[in-house]
């Protein structure tokens, strides 16, 4: 196997100076005791560079989000160039939050993942499927197409990580069961298999996202095809190291 666990902690758009403040200190004072982890944070844009500067160095940080193609006359828009620039190694593409609410198509996102691996980010790129659509029994469908438009425009792999977020599951509290989240990371394994490469099946991370706390962490995490988590809410609380804590599962 060999795939490092990956933690990632979104914290959407939350956070005030002072919380941020708080949030990072917490951070540099957990007890990380898991080795076999990497962890990443994703604040708002605007705090950024400093999160970057003040948190410890095994930890991370993340972009949220960037813009699909070279800088310029884009207002609003943050470009996958100077979060390279910043030093910022990670961007999130693809969040559900984004695709519903803001109208991100499969083929944008696909874009947008293409562009930023080019720049040199690595990236989260976040595939998942709604309630009706799993009541429909449509889940591999959907994620299968969402996961299509990124291997439509990448060959390269190594700095992708995939996150398997259910929106059903997202700020819900209804976490997926350990069941539930190995049946789709799975069949996305097999789906990378087929359709991409073996190696890229095995080496590729998917990692779970939705409602996953301190509590849910463990069970979710020694699943086999589990390879970490996608956390928004419970990344904003000290808990969010119980949950980096569980990459030492794997190893156990
Ligand atoms: O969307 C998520 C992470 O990207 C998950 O959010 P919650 O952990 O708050 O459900």
């Amino acid at each position: 196997m060999g795939r490092t666990f990956f933690v990632g902690g979104n914290w959407k758009c939350n956070g005030t100076t002072e919380q941020v403040e708080k949030i990072v200190k917490t951070l540099n004072d957990g007890k990380i005791t898991a080795s076999n982890v990497e962890t990443v944070v994703s604040p708002p844009y605007v705090f950024l560079p400093t999160v970057k500067a003040s948190l410890r160095p095994e930890i991370q940080v993340a972009a949220q989000n960037c813009w699909v193609k070279k800088g310029g006359a884009f207002t609003g828009e943050v470009s996958a160039e100077m979060l390279a620039n910043l030093g910022v190694p990670w961007v999130i593409l693809g969040h559900s939050e984004r695709r519903a609410l803001l109208g991100e198509s499969n083929e944008f996102v696909g874009d947008k993942v293409a562009y930023a691996l080019a720049q040199g980010l690595k990236v989260i790129a976040c595939v998942g499927e709604t309630l009706e659509q799993r009541e429909a029994g449509s889940t591999m469908e959907v994620v299968s197409a969402q996961t299509k438009a990124i291997a439509d425009k990448i060959t390269d792999w190594t700095n992708v990580v995939i996150a398997y977020e259910p929106v059903w599951a997202i700020g819900t509290g209804k976490v997926a069961t350990p069941a539930q989240a190995q049946e789709v990371h799975a069949n996305l394994r097999e789906w990378l298999k087929t359709n991409v490469s073996p190696e890229v099946a095995e080496t590729t991370r998917i990692i779970y996202g939705g409602s996953v706390t301190g509590a849910s962490a463990n069970e979710l995490a020694a699943q086999p095809d589990v390879d970490g988590f996608l956390v928004g809410g419970a990344s904003l609380k000290p808990e969010f190291i119980d949950i980096i804590n569980a990459a030492s599962v794997k190893s156990a």
